[in-house]
C-alpha cells in the first residue's frame, strides 16, 4: 500500500517536472533527456571555505546547507549552462563545474552595505539555494514551473525596480550596464558573468550574433563608466571596436528605403563610404537629391547635403518632402521654410517655378541654361539656415572651423559619430544677463573676439557712456525741480514768519543738484539729441571731442548726489558708474575694450538682436556614463549652437519663437536681484516689478505652442547681487513672494539668500508644472563669474542626456541621481497659512 501511494508520488512529480520544463521551452521542442539536464545555483557564503563534499549532478547528494553558516543570495536556474560558483564575500571562492575564466571583482564596502539592506527587501520571485539544494528535484521542479509562470512578470519589475536582471539586485541609483539587443540590465559583479568576452560589445551572451537595438545606436562604442570598471583598457579598447565595427551591429541595407527603393548592398557601401556620408543614420524611409547633394527624411524638409552623384536608391518624387511651396527643386517640391531662404538670399522665386541646383549651390531655371547665382554665397543665408535647421553645402569655405575638415580621411565609424549640433535658445527679460552669459560662452568654449566684434564693443561701450549721462542729467533736473518746489514752500512759510534779505532769495534758486552754467549748456545739448533719439548718429564722432567734459559732469557733485539715488532710475543700468569714472580713458582712440568691459557691457553687438554661436563639450560628465579618460581615443563631443534672442525679439507675441521649435533646450533666464526693481511695460510706459515682469514673459515663453514639448532649464542669475541686497530688502517686497518665511539663519545653517533663492525656484517650478505638467530644470549663476555659467552649460548638457534617455525610452540614471541635481521639490520656505 506504502509502495503504492510511493509510486503515485514519484509519478505526480515526474508529470510537475515535465510541465515545468515544457513551459521554458520553445513550443514543440522534445523535451531533454532528465538525466543530461543541468541545474546551476550561485550562493553566496559567509565564513570559511567549505570543505564538504559538493554535488554534481542530480544524482549527488544535496548539499547540508544547514551545516554551513550561509548567507544566501542565489538564482537558480536551470538548464542554465553557467558554472557552479561559490563566493565568499570575503573574495576567496571555489568554483565548481566547468570554471569559466571570469575574474571576481570585489565589491566596494558600500556597496556591500547597501546589498544587504537591499535583501532584506528583496520581494523577487528568486527561488532560495538553500531550499533548492537541500530538497529533491521535485521541488526543482515546481520552482522551474513558478519562476518560468512569473519570468515575463519579473523582467517587468526588475525593469520598474532598476534591478540587476541576472542578480535581482540593486536599485535605480546602482550602476548598470545594458545589453544593446535586449536591454537587460546587469550590476558590476553580473556584468561579466553575463556578458562573456563581449566580441560584439555589450551584448548577453545568448544576444550574440543578433541585430542590436536600434535606439542604442548612438551609444556604440562609447565606453560606460561601469565597463571601466570591470574591464582593462586594451579589453576595452577592444571591446568598444568590436561593437562598432563587427557585422552584426552594421546597418542592414535593407532597413534604408531611399527615394522609395530598399538599398542593395553595394549602394549602402557606397553611401557609408563617401565623402560627405549621412550623418547618425538611422532605419528608415529617406530622400536624396542626386544633383544637390540634399537629403532628407521622407516627407520632411532637407536635413543635410551629402556628397551628390551617388547611386543610390530609386527616383527622386516631387512629393519625397511633402512640401507645398509650388516652387521645386530638382523635381521636388520645396518645404515653405525652403522658401523662406530662398527669399532672403533674393532668389526670384514666383509660383512653379523649377530650379536646377548644383552640388556647389549655383542655380538656374531648368532649360535655360543661365546660372542666376549661389543660394549658399552669402554668409547671411548660411546664418539664417543654420538657425532654421537647413543645411548648407559641406566642405564649405565660409562653413565655422567647428566642422572638422577632411572628414573623407576619418574611418567610417568614427565619423557617423559627429552629431549635429543641439540647439539652445537663450532668452530673458532685458537686463536679466543673457547676452552675459552668451559672452562667457564664447570665451569659455568659442574662440576669442575678432578684431571687428570688439570695435564693435568699443563703439558700444562709448556710445553708452552717453546713455548713462543722458539718464543721470534728466534725473537731475527733475531731482532739482523736486528740491527747489520744496525749498520754495519751506521758504514761502518762512517769509509767513520773518523777513528774508535778497541773498536767500538768490541761494533758493540752487540745491545740490544744480550744476555750473557751463555744464548745463552741455546737458541741454544732450538732453536734446537723446529726445529725437539721434544719439547715435553723433558717435563716434563727439566721443573725443566731449570726453572731458563727459568726466568733469560725472565728477560734479550735483552728478554724484543724482547717482546716490540711482535705485530710483530705473533705466540706469548698475554698470554706469564702472565705465563713467573711466570716461577719458574709454573715450580714446586707443581704447581696446578688456575681457571684463566686455563682460560688463550690455549686449553683445550693437544692434544686439539676434547671436548665435557653436561650440563643441566633451561628453564627460560624473553622471553621464560615457567613460574615456585614459583611452586613446579622445572624449566624444557634442556640438551645441547657442542663440541668444533678446527680449526686444519677445515682443510682439514672441513672434520670432516660431522659428526655433527645433530648439533642444530653452535656457531662460532671470536675475534674482530684480525683485526690487521696476521697468516700464509694453508701450504704454507705465511701471511693473521685474520679477513680475519676468514671471509674465516666462509664461508666455512656456505656453507657446512650439515648446510644447521642449525641455526648460531657468537659470537664477545675480546670484551675487541678490545675496547683496537680501537682507536689506525683503524678498516680499515683490508682491508674487509674499508668502516667503525664512527660518533664522542659526536654525537651519542656510543663509537668507540661499532660503530666498531655493524658495524663487520654487515658486518657477510651480509656477511651470501648473502651466505642463513637467519638471522645471533650475541652476543658479552668477553670470560675471564664468566658471558658474561653465557649470551651468554643464548641467545643461546633463538635462539633455537625461531628455535622451528618457525620449528613447531608455532606463537611465535618475534626476536625483544627478550630481548636479538642484531638486528643489519641496520648499521649507513657504509661510504656512
Ligand atoms: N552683479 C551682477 N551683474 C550681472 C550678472 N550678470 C549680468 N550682469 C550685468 O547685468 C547687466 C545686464 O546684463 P546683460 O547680459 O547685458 O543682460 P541681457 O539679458 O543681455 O539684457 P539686454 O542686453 O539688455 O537685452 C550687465 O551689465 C552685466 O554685466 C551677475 O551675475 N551679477
Ligand atoms: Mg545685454
Amino acid at each position: 500500500m506504502a509502495a503504492e501511494s510511493d509510486d503515485e508520488e514519484e509519478e505526480r512529480i515526474d508529470k510537475a517536472w515535465e510541465d515545468a520544463i515544457r513551459k521554458l521551452l520553445p513550443p514543440g521542442a522534445p523535451l531533454p533527456d532528465e538525466d543530461h539536464l543541468d541545474y546551476s545555483i550561485a550562493v553566496e557564503i559567509d565564513g570559511p571555505p567549505i570543505t564538504c563534499r559538493t554535488p554534481r549532478s542530480a544524482s549527488d547528494p544535496p548539499l547540508d546547507l544547514d551545516s554551513l553558516s550561509v548567507r544566501t543570495s542565489s538564482l537558480f536556474s536551470p538548464l542554465s549552462s553557467l558554472p557552479i560558483r561559490f563566493s565568499r564575500t570575503d573574495g576567496a571562492s571555489r568554483s565548481l563545474g566547468e570554471e569559466q575564466d571570469l575574474e571576481e571583482h570585489d565589491l566596494e564596502e558600500e556597496e556591500e552595505e547597501e546589498e544587504e539592506e537591499e535583501e532584506s527587501q528583496d520581494d523577487l520571485n528568486y527561488v532560495n539555494a538553500e531550499d533548492v539544494v537541500s530538497k529533491n528535484k521535485s521541488a526543482a521542479a515546481a520552482a522551474a514551473a513558478a519562476a518560468a509562470a512569473d519570468a515575463a512578470d519579473a523582467a517587468e519589475k526588475r525593469r520598474n525596480k532598476g534591478v540587476c536582471w541576472r542578480c535581482g539586485k540593486g536599485g535605480l541609483l546602482r550602476e548598470k550596464e545594458a545589453c544593446i539587443v535586449c536591454d537587460s540590465r546587469y550590476c558590476r559583479n553580473c556584468l561579466l558573468k553575463a556578458m562573456g568576452s563581449m566580441p560584439e560589445g555589450r551584448k548577453c551572451v545568448s544576444c550574440i550574433g543578433k541585430a542590436i537595438d536600434e535606439s542604442k545606436r548612438d551609444s556604440l562604442g562609447k565606453c560606460s563608466r561601469l565597463l571601466s570598471k570591470v574591464c582593462s583598457r586594451l579589453e576595452i579598447k577592444q571591446i568598444m571596436k568590436a561593437e562598432r565595427e563587427c557585422a552584426a551591429n552594421q546597418l542592414r541595407p535593407e532597413q534604408l528605403i531611399v527615394n522609395g527603393r530598399g538599398l542593395k548592398e553595394e549602394e549602402l557601401g557606397e553611401l557609408l563610404g563617401c565623402q560627405f556620408a549621412p550623418q547618425k543614420l538611422r532605419p528608415g524611409r529617406y530622400w536624396y537629391d542626386k544633383d544637390s547633394g540634399l537629403w532628407g527624411k521622407e516627407g520632411h524638409k532637407p536635413d543635410s547635403i551629402i556628397s551628390p552623384k551617388l547611386n543610390v536608391g530609386g527616383k527622386l518624387q516631387s512629393d519625397a518632402s511633402n512640401g507645398d511651396a509650388q516652387v521645386y527643386i530638382n523635381g521636388r517640391e520645396i518645404t515653405k521654410l525652403e522658401l523662406r531662404v530662398l527669399k532672403l538670399a533674393k532668389v526670384q522665386c514666383p509660383r512653379d517655378t523649377h530650379f536646377w541646383v548644383y552640388e556647389d549651390g549655383s542655380y538656374e531655371e531648368e532649360g535655360q541654361n543661365n546660372i542666376k547665382g549661389n543660394i549658399w554665397g552669402k554668409a547671411s543665408t548660411r546664418f539664417i539656415c543654420s538657425l532654421l535647421s537647413l543645411p548648407i553645402p559641406p566642405g564649405d569655405p565660409y562653413q565655422s572651423t567647428d566642422n572638422v575638415p577632411g572628414v573623407s580621411s576619418r574611418s567610417m565609424p568614427e565619423y557617423l559619430e559627429q552629431k549635429r549640433a543641439q540647439k539652445l535658445l537663450l532668452l530673458g527679460l532685458e537686463g536679466s544677463g543673457t547676452s552675459t552669459i552668451f559672452k562667457q560662452a564664447k570665451l569659455l568654449y568659442g574662440s576669442k573676439f575678432s578684431p571687428e566684434e570688439l570695435q564693435d564693443m568699443k563703439h558700444m561701450i562709448q556710445s553708452s557712456i552717453y546713455k548713462y549721462l543722458g539718464i543721470l542729467l534728466e534725473a537731475r533736473e527733475r531731482f532739482e525741480e523736486e528740491a527747489l518746489m520744496m525749498k520754495k514752500v519751506s521758504s514761502d512759510s518762512d517769509v509767513l514768519t520773518s523777513d528774508s534779505g535778497d541773498t536767500e532769495v538768490d541761494e533758493s534758486k540752487r540745491s545740490i543738484y544744480s550744476i555750473h552754467q557751463r555744464l548745463k549748456h552741455f546737458s541741454d545739448w544732450l538732453l536734446e539729441i537723446m529726445a529725437t533719439g539721434d544719439l547715435d548718429a553723433f558717435f563716434p564722432a563727439a566721443t573725443r571731442e566731449y570726453a572731458s567734459v563727459v568726466e568733469e559732469v560725472w565728477k560734479d557733485p550735483a552728478i554724484q548726489e543724482t547717482y546716490k539715488r540711482k535705485d530710483e532710475l530705473h533705466f540706469l543700468h548698475d554698470v554706469a558708474n564702472y565705465f563713467l569714472h573711466r570716461a577719458v580713458e574709454i573715450s580714446s582712440n586707443e581704447y581696446v575694450p578688456s575681457e571684463k568691459d566686455i563682460l560688463y557691457a550690455e549686449g553683445i553687438t550693437q544692434s544686439n538682436g539676434l547671436a548665435s554661436i557653436e561650440f563643441m563639450l566633451d561628453d564627460q560628465s560624473p553622471t553621464s556614463g560615457i567613460y574615456s579618460e585614459n583611452l586613446d581615443c579622445p572624449p566624444p563631443l557634442t556640438k551645441f549652437q547657442l542663440i541668444r534672442l533678446n527680449a526686444k525679439g519677445l515682443n510682439d507675441g514672441c513672434k520670432w519663437l516660431e522659428m526655433f521649435e527645433d530648439v533642444r533646450a530653452v535656457i531662460f533666464c532671470v536675475a534674482l536681484s530684480d525683485y526690487d526693481q521696476m521697468c516700464s511695460q509694453g508701450g504704454s510706459g507705465t511701471l511693473c516689478n521685474k520679477m513680475l515682469a519676468s514671471k509674465n514673459l516666462f509664461e508666455s515663453v512656456v505656453r507657446h505652442p512650439c515648446f510644447r514639448d521642449t525641455p526648460f532649464v531657468l537659470l537664477l542669475n545675480k546670484y551675487d547681487a541678490f545675496e547683496e541686497k537680501i537682507d536689506a530688502i525683503p524678498l516680499p517686497t515683490c508682491e508674487w513672494f509674499g508668502d516667503f518665511s525664512p527660518l533664522r539663519p542659526h536654525n537651519n545653517n542656510q543663509s537668507l539668500a540661499h532660503q530666498a533663492y531655493y524658495y524663487v525656484a520654487m515658486k518657477f517650478k510651480d509656477l511651470y508644472a501648473s502651466i505642463c505638467n513637467r519638471k522645471l530644470f533650475v541652476w543658479q549663476i552668477s553670470a560675471r563669474e564664468r566658471n558658474t555659467v561653465d557649470e551651468a552649460f554643464k548641467y545643461i548638457k546633463e538635462v539633455l542626456k537625461w531628455e535622451e534617455a528618457k525620449e528613447e525610452n531608455m532606463y537611465g540614471v535618475g534626476m536625483e541621481d544627478s550630481y548636479y541635481s538642484t531638486e528643489v521639490s519641496t520648499s521649507p520656505y513657504i509661510r504656512q497659512e
